[in-house]
């Protein structure tokens, strides 16, 4: 057998869900030979490191507790097995061997990360991300990113084959010409609950309380989230863009963005009539408002758009995302994903589907 290591930024919504799959698959990675084991967690500013000898990693019941003590709200460093930690990079020098894989399920920004990257780099480590703000950054960290084993499946679509799809376009010799689409989990389920009547502010406390949203849910609002899913896609197409080229239509007043996080809580029913007002002028046309990105050589575009209720686009509910992809072998008809694009369990099996591929992959 052999044991893997994996080293795990992130113990949010999505990382918890992750550690759940991984502790319940453990006969599905022995079919293939392997053993995924935990060497390292960490929060924001804590960590738990396994110190046993190295085919062990932390212990099943030390995760499941750490599991319901990060639920709970608390600290990694507080727990009796964990230190304060300001250093991810010193944490993938201790934690790992070769094999290692070091997955990123936070939303901290580029450059918080990118010293463990460059680290895991060196190590010949590979590197799972749901975490799109390293690869829609500086295109040196891309490069950094992609000059080794990684996989990226749940920025795009959450767990739905939308990465893994275009690289196979790719890899096949087939054209890339447009790939269009919803990509955002929670403006998809706002925009549902406000055709259903439900006020815009209830939807949003909504779709943050089922783990739909990014931890600010300004970056699901603002488009911002669905610009860097864009970007994603615009720079596995191959095209050298960067988030400074789009542009993005925020669903909330300008002075929201520099209030905290609790204000903008507390001023969110200001926007209740204005999109209950732009929802009803769109329904008496016979549409319905969904927020749509559309990737393709001559660049990126996302906004909101009027579509036909009865339309593909109109006609989805809830989280689902739709991304088609039109190239020169689906040409008539596109090649269409559907489904769940935002949620932490599909969000956490597209990470661990990515690390059953890198464990094939590392060594
Ligand atoms: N939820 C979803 O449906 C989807 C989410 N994603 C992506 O997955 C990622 C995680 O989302 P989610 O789990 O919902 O978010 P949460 O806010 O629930 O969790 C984020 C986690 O990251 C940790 N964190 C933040 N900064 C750092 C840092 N500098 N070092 C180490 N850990 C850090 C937080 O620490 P602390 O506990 O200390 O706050 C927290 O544990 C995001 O990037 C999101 O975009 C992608 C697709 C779908
Ligand atoms: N907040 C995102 C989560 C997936 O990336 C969304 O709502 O789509
Ligand atoms: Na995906």
């Amino acid at each position: 057998m052999r044991y893997i290591p994996i080293i795990q930024f992130g113990v949010g919504g999505v990382g918890r869900a992750l550690i759940r799959q991984v502790l319940a698959t453990a006969e599905q990675q022995a079919r293939y030979g392997f053993q995924f084991v935990y060497t390292a967690l960490a929060d924001s500013d804590g960590a738990v490191v396994a110190t046993r000898h190295e085919d062990e990693g932390l212990a099943r019941a030390l995760l499941e507790d750490l599991v319901e003590w990060k639920a709970a709200g608390k600290r990694l460093a507080e727990h009796p097995e964990g230190y304060w930690q300001g250093d991810l990079a010193a944490l993938v020098d201790v934690a790992g061997w070769p094999g290692a894989i070091v997955v990123d399920v936070t939303a901290a920004e580029a450059e918080t990360v990118a010293p463990a990257f460059q680290r895991a780099r060196d190590l010949g480590y590979g590197i799972v991300l749901a975490n799109k703000k390293p690869l829609t950054g500086d295109l040196r960290l891309w490069d950094l990113l992609h000059a080794g084993p990684l996989r990226y499946e749940s920025t795009v679509g959450a767990g739905l084959p939308v990465i893994s799809t275009l690289r196979t376009l790719l890899d096949t010799g087939d054209s890339v010409k447009q790939v269009q689409g919803a990509l955002s989990g929670t403006l998809g389920f706002v925009m549902s609950a406000l055709e259903a009547g439900q006020s815009f502010s209830a939807a949003v406390r909504e779709a943050h309380r089922l783990g739909y949203t990014e931890p600010d849910p300004r970056d699901d609002l603002s488009g911002m989230d669905v610009a860097r899913k864009a970007l994603i896609l615009a720079r596995t197409l191959g095209l050298p863009l960067s988030m400074d080229t789009l542009t993005v239509e925020p669903l909330y007043p300008p002075d929201f963005a520099a209030l905290s996080r609790d204000e903008f809580w507390a001023r969110l029913d200001e926007v209740d009539a204005e999109m209950q007002a732009r929802v009803a002028s769109a329904a008496a046309e016979g549409n319905v408002l969904r927020y749509v990105a559309d990737v393709s050589e001559a660049g990126v575009s996302v906004g909101v758009q009027a579509v036909p209720r009865e339309s593909p686009l109109g006609a989805l509910r809830g989280t689902d995302n739709l991304i088609s992809f039109t190239t020169a072998r689906y040409a008539a008809r596109p090649l269409v994903v559907q489904g769940a694009g935002a949620g932490v369990d599909v969000t956490a099996a597209g990470v661990l589907g990515d690390m059953f591929q890198l464990a094939q992959v590392c060594r």
